[in-house]
């Protein structure tokens, strides 16, 4: 299979299918530390990523900010000290696609290019 890191996101135009779940249940594995959750009525993929400061903190949340918009899919980032909460869905099917998957694995690799605590 394909390493979802390594793949990039369809453009969301409208009309596209939530992702179904024997998609999610092949694919969930490869971004363990995600969690799908309920937020506003809407599936999102969720994780909270700790920094040894703010400054970490921002420049991580920049380096997303970056990939949001190579892919065109962009993320909900809330930074705080020594903190980044990154919420993935998507707005036009008010639930998951594959590139919230997509993302999240990408977000992971980011990840590994700031020291964590
Ligand atoms: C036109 C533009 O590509 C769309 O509005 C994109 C932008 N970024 C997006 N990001 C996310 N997460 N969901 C979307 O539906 C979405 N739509």
């Amino acid at each position: 299979m394909e390493q979802l890191a390594q793949q990039g996101c369809v453009p969301c135009i409208g009309g596209e299918s939530p992702i179904g779940a024997a998609e999610i249940a092949q694919i969930k594995p490869q971004i363990p530390d995600w969690n799908i959750v309920e937020e506003e009525g809407e599936a999102r993929l969720k994780r909270v990523y700790k920094f040894a400061d703010f400054k970490t903190a921002i420049a991580f949340t920049n380096s997303v900010g970056d990939a949001a918009e190579k892919e065109g899919h962009h993320p909900a980032l809330l930074t705080e000290w020594g903190k980044v909460t990154v919420s993935w869905w998507t707005h036009s099917i008010g639930g998951l696609h594959k590139n919230d998957f997509i993302m999240a694995a990408k977000t992971d690799a980011i990840a590994t290019e700031f020291i964590q605590k």
